[in-house]
């Protein structure tokens, strides 16, 4: 999702020599495999077929030759096998793959003419879908062309929708940007880019992360300068464009300057140049007015990319439901194979592939069966909490909805969330109501580009009211609590000023809400003060909560305001959860439901067993399933979220649950050693890690995984667009720093029962996108008593990473990590997986058993995916 950083030569060189070092012996190129996996998505290839593109699969080179022999030979008789079926009739795929024996023994194969893979180039045949195999030449050549092609229509795509103030001159005629210059380049590379070529300029500003770049000049004359010096210039291989910053009419349209005073690049001084009419004449003819100059622009092809937030936030809500849930177990079917591929590609030399790895070609390459795909019970509306960004719209209005673009491609354009079909209209209304206030605040709006202003963003979340049934035509009458959190950046600005907007601001949203048709509940108003670049604030953000004034009383001279405990409720499985502003919880209530108690029966729980609920938030899963289990420990990182799940557990009367405030990698090994610690047969055996090589086993991969879980700041903010599966949603990198290894334990544990009596162990796992920290994967992979694994995951790819460590065979003689390789930065997640199977410490893997998806996030791409893991 990310890009990838440094996308010119000189980054790529100098990472190849470190991505020697650390590139698994095993794996000749992982580039080759990406454009089969491609086809594979379309369904083009058979998951089981051999190419030259998946041969690296096997033998693996760092085998010996017994084991590349007996691996030569499997996969000599599977195509022996598939032959036998293609000789008789013209397999539609026969020929349209190269073969890579014939390839590899310089032009001869055994099966000579009968060979179903093609010898050589000339023998190649398309494939059904008129494409060639992706290790030809002729593949390589389209894709080539295809390339330069798209480089040329996104040259022509020039699209800047910078719309946060970034303008020097008067006349916007003067102010340009430059685009497709390297990310890495911050404004001194851009200003010594600009003299070396000779161009004389006015102010030269660009933030690292952005391939686009801002200009102004003195006159005109400068102008045709630099467009003439800069016309054909490239850097790597990107053509420079220099382009108008869009819109074009933001000066004329926008009422509001900002002054930025020198010293602290800090808004001091605002200047509102509106009357109130101006601003409701703009705000009120803007819609029609954005339609038409954005067609305009559109025509003129300036303006390419997505118009609106609906296609950004729901891209697939252009199809049926039903297509959407086809389109997702597709896709998902593809990145479960993943998991089958590398794990038989990391399989140590001399150790029979396992069980399921040979299984899996009777089930099109899957590791194990995708059972379906459960539909969300609510499909439009569905989403209890939503982010709003603040920022000016396409026409320069300061709007909360959606960034229509990607900050680093020069868009900054925040538009409303009114048709996006996943938003309830509850939080619509909220947010037209608190962008209503925006227009008459006298404090700036955040500006993306210089870091400074005061309004950030708007989170609406929803608690609905206890009840069986849900009315679809009628959502909002079920929601009975609202929480409100505004983000703000109050540093540098004056106190004083600041509690009067607050106060304005509560008064007119509860003003508002309580005039609402029908009324809005508004039960908590908090404000969070976040000074980072990133709207995703770290957990232990300053939170102050504002009192609202009754609306009853409003107009009365005993105005009454209330403050209230920041937090609501909703329900799951008939239990009350209380949830606190930072908390995670699922966006989906009615889905999650679905989902949790599919985690529960996989799990296979009873009386006798010990469920670890790892990463379990305000203790949804746990507390759902605490009545089939002997005893939960949850384990999660988010203080708030402890403290709301001991509350949960108290509210549901549930006494067998304890909760441990915690990064999961900094207990997890303590904890299974503290219930576990009951010798059992499997204890002695030889797979028991030994406490010392544990631990320096732990700290290594802990060093690879420090990196691994840094957020990328514009991930996040690309999950801001509504898909409340990013970092921001379930924080991986809280700042809750922790002294200890368990900070804080809430029990509320049936102490009568000892740990030993628990048979059995279970542990359901739900990390954040970037998935198990690797030092949590080994310590469950190690410890023999715990059978049984599912893994709830809303990022399948991090899911087929972890799943990658748990289920490759471990080799006899475990490698040690490398800490100062930096060649893991550019490798995928299966790669990575791939590369830490070496040094897992011997244990016996898990296998996958079956899978399943769950829908909790209708109309966009993403969906969870439920594994059950179980060791035989
Ligand atoms: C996807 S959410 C799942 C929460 C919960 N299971 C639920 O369904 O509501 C992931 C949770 O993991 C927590 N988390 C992230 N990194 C963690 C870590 N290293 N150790 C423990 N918890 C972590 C987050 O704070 C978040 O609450």
């Amino acid at each position: 999702m990310a890009d990838s950083p440094g996308n010119n030569a000189s980054a790529a060189e100098t990472l190849n020599p470190s991505l020697e070092e650390i590139k698994p012996l095993n794996t000749e190129s992982t580039n080759d495999a990406e454009p089969f996996e491609q086809l594979q998505q379309e369904n083009l290839v058979e998951a089981g077929e051999a190419t030259a593109a998946d041969e690296e699969v096997q033998p693996s080179s760092s085998q010996s030759i017994e084991g590349q022999e007996s691996a030569g030979k499997r996969k000599r008789e599977d195509i022996e096998e598939e032959n036998e079926g293609t000789k008789s009739s013209l397999h539609p795929l026969w020929k349209t793959s190269l073969c890579s024996y014939f390839r590899r023994q310089s032009g001869h194969c055994s099966h000579g003419d009968a060979c179903r893979y093609a010898h050589g180039e000339e023998e190649l045949r398309p494939r059904p879908d008129n494409s060639w195999d992706p290790t030809s030449e002729r593949a390589k050549k389209l894709l080539k062309t295809e390339n330069e092609e798209k480089n040329e229509t996104s040259d022509a795509e020039v699209n800047v929708l910078m719309t946060d103030a970034f303008v020097d001159s008067s006349d916007p005629a003067r102010d340009k940007c430059v685009v497709h210059l390297p990310r890495k380049w911050a404004s001194d590379n851009l200003k010594s880019y600009l003299d070396e070529q000779g161009i004389l300029y006015k102010t030269a500003k660009k933030k690292k992360g952005m391939t686009v770049g801002f200009v102004s000049f003195e006159n005109t004359e400068q102008v045709k300068n630099a467009i003439e010096i800069l016309g054909g210039k490239t850097i790597g291989n990107k053509q420079i464009k220099v382009a108008d910053v869009l819109p074009r009419s933001f000066e004329k349209k926008a009422k509001s300057t900002i002054s930025v005073s020198e010293g602290t690049g800090q808004a001091t001084e605002i200047l509102l140049g509106t009357d109130d009419s101006s601003v409701s004449a703009s705000i009120n003819g803007c819609e029609n007015n954005d339609t038409v100059e954005m067609d305009k622009l559109m025509g003129d092809g300036l303006v390419a990319k997505a118009r609106n937030a609906c296609d950004v936030v729901t891209p697939l809500a252009h199809m049926s439901y039903a297509d959407q849930l086809e389109h997702k177990k597709n896709s998902l079917m593809q990145t479960l194979k993943k998991l089958t591929r590398n794990a038989r590609k990391a399989c140590p030399e001399g150790i029979p592939l396992p069980e399921w790895i040979l299984k899996s070609r009777d089930i099109g390459g899957l590791p194990c069966k995708l059972e379906g795909i459960l539909e969300s019970p609510l499909v439009n509306g569905y989403r209890n909490k939503c982010e709003f960004s603040v920022g000016y719209s396409f026409m320069g209005k300061p709007t909360v909805g959606f960034m229509i673009g990607n900050f680093r491609d020069g868009v900054t354009a925040v538009e409303e969330p009114v048709d996006c079909p996943n938003i309830s209209k509850i939080a619509c209304k909220f947010a037209a109501i608190f962008q209503e206030f925006l227009q008459h605040s006298s404090l700036p709006l955040w500006n993306r580009i210089n870091n400074t202003g005061f309004w950030r963003q708007l989170t609406v979340r929803e608690g609905r009211s206890p009840g069986e049934t849900i009315e679809v035509a009628a959502l909002e009458s079920n929601i009975s609590e609202v929480m409100l959190m505004i983000q703000v950046c109050s540093s540098g600005f004056d106190d004083e000023l600041v509690t009067t907007e607050f106060e304005r601001m509560a008064q007119s949203l509860a003003l508002e809400a309580a005039e609402s048709s029908p009324p809005l509940p508004l039960t908590v108003l908090v404000v969070q003060d976040h000074t980072g670049i990133s709207n995703a604030a770290p957990v232990d953000a300053p939170l102050r909560t504002l009192s609202i004034t009754k609306a009853e009383t409003t107009s009365g001279p005993d105005a009454n305001d209330i403050t209230v405990e920041a937090r609501i409720h909703d329900y799951i499985s008939n239990l009350r959860f209380s949830i606190s502003p930072t908390a995670f919880f699922q966006v989906n209530t009615l889905a999650a439901e679905k989902l949790y108690s599919l985690a529960g029966d996989w799990a296979g729980l009873g009386p006798d067993t010990l469920l670890f609920d790892i990463c379990c938030g305000t203790g949804t899963i746990g507390l759902t399933l605490a009545h089939r289990v002997g005893m939960v420990v949850g384990i999660e990182m988010n203080a708030s979220a402890v403290s709301d799940a001991q509350r949960n557990a108290e509210i549901n009367g549930i006494k067998n649950c304890r909760f441990i405030c915690a990064k999961a990698e900094d207990v997890m090994g303590s904890l299974l050693k503290e219930y576990l610690n009951v010798p059992s047969k499997q204890d002695e055996s030889p797979h028991v890690i030994s406490e010392d090589n544990g631990k320096d086993d732990l700290r290594d991969l802990e060093n690879l995984a420090s990196v691994d879980n840094g957020a990328d700041l514009e991930e996040s903010r690309i999950h801001e667009l509504g898909d409340d599966t990013s970092s921001s949603g379930c924080p991986n990198n809280g700042s809750e720093e922790l002294e200890g290894p368990i900070e804080r334990s809430c029990i509320s544990e049936d102490t009568s029962k000892t740990v030993q009596q628990y048979k059995d162990v279970v542990a359901i796992v739900d990390p954040p996108r970037v998935g198990l920290h690797p030092v949590v994967i080994k310590a469950l992979r190690t410890h023999p008593r715990l059978r049984r694994l599912v893994y709830i995951s809303c990022n399948p790819e991090s899911l087929v990473a972890n799943a990658i460590e748990l289920c490759t065979p471990s080799t006899n003689k475990p490698e040690k990590g490398n800490k100062n390789n930096r060649g893991w930065r550019k490798m995928s997640s299966a790669g990575l997986a791939r590369h830490r199977t070496k040094s897992m410490p011997s244990s016996e893997p898990f296998h996958p058993v079956k899978a399943m998806a769950v829908d909790l996030f209708p109309h966009t791409q993403h969906c969870e995916m439920v594994m059950l893991l179980e060791r035989l």
